[in-house]
């Protein structure tokens, strides 16, 4: 078969169907770039159910053993716990799940797409476990940031003032975040398996933070840290990630189900959606980004905090809306519709269109606005003019960065030697990932420019 896709994939199908997997009408195959996903062995109907997994046979922290589980600190993120149990169980346990392990990426192919695992001057944030640590030398100041904003936490073009304020935000600082979470679950788990190789633990909590559904104990509350509500589906994580894909994707407590939601032909790919996220998201959590990402934006908290004043910052986490600044799209003040008329007071504006009005109105004409009850004194020119500077210095971001990489990618060009071509850390692999980052760039500038010329 042409494009079969590989001895180890069929028989893990082989697996699934003898354990209960239903599968009707896919198969795992090969897509450039993005390695295995699912594609359709004839035509699907509308609302045809495509898969339905048993929880059974899911690997959630209800299905290994409580004599694993009980070893752990108080603490021990469930994601660290599932992480151990793939480095350290029993073999006897893992041998159930073996034709599945087999399918899964390598610990090379993490390596090469996931910013975590990149080389330093590559993956430069404001991690304090990462190599711009204030324990590493002072040079870590005056490396270059490579990656966008919100992944990095850190500019090229101006300097980060402190907050000044509690400020929690699930989508900025996404690399310092993701190694927290990582760098804990390996703190918690070599206090119980001392012994544990660091890119073995590495290899499978990436394995985890790829592949994994959302899953919640039956009957337990959703767990504080929402990376924990996880649990891995087999077969189904040979699905890729589009933004609006048309599969519909369900959870009853005793099965997962994937039904399409509309006709597709026989060879084309079937996607899931992760998730509406960004694309700066998707590169931290999954290691790749979309071509063209409906749900993709930036956020311009690092600029506004540092354009307001104390009190004002005050007043916006007072009111719940300080941070998760997204570029205002579409371009009218309130989130879903615009608000036409003064006269009958509307939705409140958007978390951006509050900041920038915050910044001109009296306080109380301020907080009748954001609850809804007015517009008065609201000057929709004054507010575009404040988000336009905003937006254009996160523009100027993006030229004196794309400015940095293009220079990195000239001096690659004319350094001489080749060997070794393609190998993660050769000069090729390096190429490869500035050119990448250099299309996100491009993708961020046409999103401050899309938002620049609309505001005009
Ligand atoms: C749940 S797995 C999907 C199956 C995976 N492609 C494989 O070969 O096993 C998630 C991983 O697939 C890749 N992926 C998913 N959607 C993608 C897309 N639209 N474009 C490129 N890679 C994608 C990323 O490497 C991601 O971390």
């Amino acid at each position: 078969m042409e494009d079969s896709p590989g001895a180890e994939h069929l028989a893990f199908m082989q697996w699934a169907e003898g354990a209960g997997i239903k599968i009707k009408g896919i198969t795992p195959a090969r897509f450039p770039g993005r390695r295995l996903g699912m594609k359709a062995t004839r035509t699907i109907k509308n609302n045809e159910i495509m898969l339905t997994v048993p929880v059974n046979l899911m690997l959630t922290i209800d299905s290994i053993p409580s004599s694993f589980t009980s070893q752990f600190p108080s603490g021990t993120s469930i994601h660290g716990i599932l992480a151990a149990f793939l480095t350290h169980a029993d073999p006897a346990l893992l041998k159930d799940v073996d034709p599945w392990r087999r399918v899964w990426p390598s610990f090379d192919e993490f390596e090469d797409s996931m910013p975590v695992l990149w080389p330093e001057h590559l993956r430069v944030s404001n991690s304090s476990y990462g190599a711009s640590s204030s324990s590493s030398s002072s040079s870590s100041s005056e490396r270059k940031v490579l990656l966008p904003p919100s992944i990095s936490g850190k500019w090229n073009s101006f300097s980060k003032e402190p907050v000044g304020a509690d400020y929690e935000t699930r989508y900025q600082n996404l690399l310092s975040q993701q190694e927290k979470r990582l760098q804990d679950a390996w703190a918690h788990v070599v206090t119980v398996y001392p012994k544990t190789e660091w890119k073995s633990f590495a290899y499978y909590w990436c394995i985890i933070n790829s592949r994994s559904f959302y899953y919640v104990s039956p009957g337990k509350d959703e767990p504080e840290d929402w990376n924990d509500a996880i649990g891995m589906v087999p077969f189904a994580d040979y699905f890729n990630h589009d933004d609006d894909a048309d599969c519909d994707v369900t959870f009853d407590g005793t099965k997962y189900t994937f039904r399409a939601t509309r006709r597709y032909e026989k060879g084309e790919e079937i996607f899931m959606s992760y998730g509406s996220h960004s694309n700066d998201f998707l590169l931290v959590e999954y290691g790749f980004f979309l071509p063209t990402n409906p749900s993709d934006t930036i956020y311009l908290d690092d600029i506004i905090f540092q354009d307001l004043t104390t009190a004002q910052k005050k007043e916006l986490a007072a009111q719940e809306i300080f941070g998760n600044y997204t570029l205002p799209l579409p371009l009218s003040p309130s989130p879903s519709k615009p608000s036409t008329n003064s006269k009958s007071p509307s939705e409140p504006p958007s978390p951006i269109h509050s900041a920038a009005t915050l910044k001109y109105l009296p306080r109380r004409d301020w907080r009748n606005y954001i609850s809804g009850r007015s517009t008065h004194g609201v000057d929709e020119k004054k507010s575009a003019t404040i988000i336009r500077g905003w937006v254009e210095t996160y523009l100027s971001e993006c030229v004196v960065t794309i400015g940095i990489i293009e220079g990195m990618l000239d001096q690659k060009d004319h350094e001489d030697g080749s060997g070794e071509e393609g190998k993660i850390g050769s000069r090729g692999w390096e190429r490869e990932k500035l050119r990448m980052l250099l299309e996100r760039w491009g993708q961020i500038r046409q999103l401050c420019e899309g938002v620049i010329g609309g505001l005009e």
